[in-house]
């Protein structure tokens, strides 16, 4: 037996960070949604409990550092299930980027185990299972928009933003996420983006609003250390993109786009700059969902 999931990589339209916690996490605020730059995880059913894992991108590993292999090893534990897997990742989403690849393939496999294994489980029970994993993981299992609190694990569901075009380009710099929580100083943070403002946008369809609500706190990290980051922003911007930001803790900058005449000349100036530019469409809950 056979399954295939798609795995979308997220963007954070905000990305707000309020006070350093006891446990080394930080507490957050952010509103994160999906695009349709996807990963492809195809689960083939093995009759013992072997887990074995492949992937088209050579570096990533393959063995249990890999996302989606601890996935299945957790289900198989904690669910107490005698059958395994083979997995096969085709992987799109750019690595180490702040699109939260490994985290959307753990949560793919999470939901494609659910069929293949039978287990019957809510998406409420594969987020908790995710959580042990990532931050990220239970926002992938879910999918579509949501605001995201605590270190990132409590959703709250948001509406399907306004559709439009997002142009993602990643400089060639790899960027550790717990290096630039690290280096935040969370007292010192010189402009929070307003959440409440990215929630109303969402939630009354208006573009202009969400554009000129995008704000993360991290980039005050990432952008004084790489100012590739920055330049992107700037070129993004002097092409024409509608609002501007850096996902998650980057390097991964991301124009919004309404008029698909701009997506062209935004594309083409970047590729002259950076060798890794994706163009994909918001999905925010315009996916197919996926049945628990
Ligand atoms: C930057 C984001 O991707 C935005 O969506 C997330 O906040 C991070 O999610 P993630 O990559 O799944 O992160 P995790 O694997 O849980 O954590 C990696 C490291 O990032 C730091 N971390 C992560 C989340 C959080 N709320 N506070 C943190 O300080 C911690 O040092 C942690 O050890
Ligand atoms: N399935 C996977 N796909 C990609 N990388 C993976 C996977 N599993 C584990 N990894 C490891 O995790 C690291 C981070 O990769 P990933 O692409 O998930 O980062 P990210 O997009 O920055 O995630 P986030 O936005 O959640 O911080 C990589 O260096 C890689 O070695």
């Amino acid at each position: 037996m056979q399954f295939s999931e798609k795995a979308p990589a997220k963007i954070n339209l905000t990305l707000d960070v309020l006070a350093k916690r006891p446990d080394g996490y930080h507490e957050v605020e952010m509103v994160m949604t999906t695009v349709d730059l996807a990963d492809r995880i195809d689960l083939t059913l093995l009759s013992d409990r072997r887990i074995q894992l492949e992937c088209s991108a050579s570096f990533v590993p393959d063995d249990s550092r890999n996302h989606a292999y601890k996935a299945a090893q957790l289900l198989q534990e904690q669910y107490n299930v005698s059958q395994g897997v083979h997995l096969y990742i085709d992987k799109q989403i750019p690595v180490a980027a702040g699109l939260a690849g490994g985290s959307s393939d753990a949560a793919a496999t999470l939901r494609g185990l659910n069929r293949l294994w039978n287990l019957g489980l809510s998406l409420d029970e594969l987020a908790e299972v995710g959580a042990q994993i990532g931050s990220d993981v239970p926002f992938c299992v879910y999918g579509g928009t949501a605001l995201a609190r605590g270190r990132g694990v409590q959703l709250q569901p948001l509406a399907t933003p306004v559709p439009c075009w997002v142009v993602l380009a990643k400089p060639p710099i790899g960027v550790s996420t717990a290096d630039v929580y690290g280096n935040l100083a969370v007292d010192r943070i010189q402009s929070h983006p307003s959440t409440e403002d990215m929630v109303r946008a969402i939630d009354e369809q208006d573009f202009g609003l969400m554009c000129s609500s995008l704000g993360n706190v991290l980039e005050e990290v990432t952008l004084s250390r790489y100012p590739q980051v920055r330049q992107i922003k700037e070129l993004m911007l002097a092409s024409g993109a509608d609002g501007v930001l850096m996902s998650g803790s980057g390097p991964t900058v991301f124009a919004l786009v309404q008029k698909e005449a701009k997506v062209h000349r935004i594309y083409n100036a970047l590729r002259g700059f950076v060798k890794e530019v994706y163009v994909a469409r918001m999905l925010g809950g315009a996916e197919v969902k996926v049945l628990a």
